[in-house]
């Protein structure tokens, strides 16, 4: 027995000091860090409860510096917090490809357009964007409001209480998905399976994280022999039915209306847009279901951590709130007429706001990037080939020399004379260059419509104090504990 055991330590020794003084392996020492152990290398550093990780992930900084190695073995990993190295990275297309950690979710998106590369990407992309063209989002604009009124009501029901945030957020963001971009209104049937989507997500989340950490975990077939491979195997299933609910819905309704790609209130749905493009033979059943999958949870996600977040610093500060209902004020007097495209555009105090917001909580906290081949920053730091770079958004978001009083919201920076001279890879929270966030601008509609629909009916009180706020490392920025506010009808001061 210890003849084998030594000779299983020799070999893992072997291949410890061949990863560690190979030409990467001495590239990669010199870039800071934790200290590197054997074999697991600076991770173990990582191996922490979500809450805990998204902590120590914040300290890195302050204690190595603008550019942070980890790693165990041939896996490297580098953080990044400084705009002009972000910028090398993100605006070149050499630098466009995604691997792990994003391959993670790939039992779940396949190669939906947030995961794919190369060629693939490119046809998808090109193919996509014509689902958030200008003429499109006006008419994803009246949904919009409508989603907006069935919004306050529900808020209605509950003002005076107490309300979770997140649970009721997130649902309309996910009906406005559905309703726009896929051309279906969440029937009775599909809303009973909404709620295991929801808690399907939230495990996915999970487990990305404790794979992305514990390094053994990388391994395929390691990873699946393991209770949360079978587990991740079974949520995965759930998903997929959910969405192919949706396609079938849709298609059915597709095939009735040929000639005639818009919905019956004549709106353009982004599905429909995939299905003309199968008949055409670009695109099979999976496909669609992969895209489907990755605009549902892009789509809806990212919008409600953004809403709830914002809704929360509203609460906690009476003098933005004032200043929001005040331009609401000027823009539509005592009418209760819903917004027009132009009215959105005016709401310049709120879209400071909504920026903001997005600044102290960025939806996505993180992007990732592979890069295959070495390259250099500015500064002379050399990345070895084949490392994962990852691009802190939350912690270049509070950079003091970049945003003073960082921890402070103060929307006014975001006026044009206060943010012109700002460098424009130092505000990425739809990530930057040519794979930014397709959706970025259906956001940003969706936000000022629900948002100044809430601010003229209700007040909002705080519950929760953005001091307490504690966040865990997730998909989507999240909070270990649920986000409450309470609403007041405007007329009942
Ligand atoms: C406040 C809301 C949103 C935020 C903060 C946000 C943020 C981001 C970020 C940071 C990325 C880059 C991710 C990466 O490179 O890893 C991204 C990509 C993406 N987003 Fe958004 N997003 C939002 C809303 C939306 C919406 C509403 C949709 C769809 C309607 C959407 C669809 C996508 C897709 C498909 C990608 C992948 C794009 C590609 O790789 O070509 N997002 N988003």
């Amino acid at each position: 027995m210890l003849v084998p055991v030594v000779l299983f330590l020799i070999i893992l020794a072997l291949i410890d000091l061949y990863y560690r003084f190979n030409y990467k392996g001495r590239l990669f020492a010199k870039i800071p860090g934790p200290t590197q152990w054997p074999i697991i290398g600076r991770s173990w550093s990582i191996v922490l409860p979500p809450d805990q990780l998204f902590s120590f992930s914040r300290s890195l900084y302050n204690k190595y510096g603008p550019v942070v190695g980890l790693n165990a073995l041939d896996y490297r990993y580098i953080n990044i917090y400084h705009p002009e190295d972000i910028e090398i990275i993100l605006s070149n297309t050499k630098y466009n490809e995604k691997d792990e950690p994003y391959t993670y979710l790939k039992p779940w998106l396949r190669e939906g357009l947030l995961i794919s590369n190369g060629l693939k990407w490119r046809k998808r992309r090109k193919m996509l964007t014509q689902a958030f063209h200008f003429n499109i989002l006006r008419k994803y604009a009246v949904t919009f409001v409508e989603q907006t009124d069935a919004f306050l009501n529900k808020v209605q029901a509950k003002a005076g209480k107490d309300m979770n945030l997140i649970s009721l957020i997130t649902m309309s963001t996910l009906e406005i998905m559905c309703e726009t971009t896929m051309g279906t209104s969440l029937t009775v049937d599909i809303e009973t399976m909404t709620s295991k989507y929801f808690k399907a997500i939230h495990e996915i989340g999970e487990i990305f994280f404790d794979r992305t950490c514990k390094a053994w975990l990388r391994i395929n077939w390691v990873f699946n022999l393991t209770k949360t491979g079978k587990l991740l195997n079974k949520i995965v299933k759930d998903l997929h039915k959910f969405t192919m609910k949706i396609i079938h819905e849709r298609k059915a309704n597709f095939k009735n209306n040929l000639d005639d790609s818009n919905t019956k209130k004549g709106r353009l749905a982004m599905l429909d847009l995939l299905l003309q493009n199968e008949k055409d033979g670009n695109i099979d059943v999976d496909g669609i279901r992969e895209e489907v999958d990755t605009f549902l949870f892009e789509g809806h996600d990212t919008t409600a951590s953004a809403l709830c977040f914002l809704i929360l610093e509203i609460a906690n500060d009476t003098t933005v709130q004032n200043k929001i209902y005040d331009e609401l004020t000027h823009i539509f007097g005592d009418s209760n007429r819903a917004p027009t495209m132009d009215d959105l555009a005016e709401m310049k105090y709120l879209e400071c706001c909504i920026k903001e917001s997005l600044r102290l909580y960025p939806s996505v906290p993180m992007i990732s990037r592979y890069i295959r081949n070495e390259m250099q920053f500015g500064n002379g730091c050399t990345i070895p080939a084949e490392t994962v770079c990852i691009i802190c958004v939350y912690d270049v978001h509070r950079l003091p020399n970049l945003y003073p009083e960082p921890e402070k919201f103060i929307p006014e920076r975001f006026l044009p004379e206060n943010s012109d001279h700002r460098h424009p890879f130092a505000y990425i929270p739809f990530s930057a260059g040519p794979r930014n966030c397709i959706g970025q601008k259906f956001a940003m509609l969706e936000i000022k419509t629900l948002i100044s629909g809430l601010i003229r009916r209700f007040h909002v009180d705080p519950v929760t104090k953005t001091t307490d706020i504690r966040y865990k490392c997730d998909l989507v920025l999240r909070t270990t504990h649920p986000l409450y506010v309470r609403f007041r009808n405007r007329e009942q001061k």
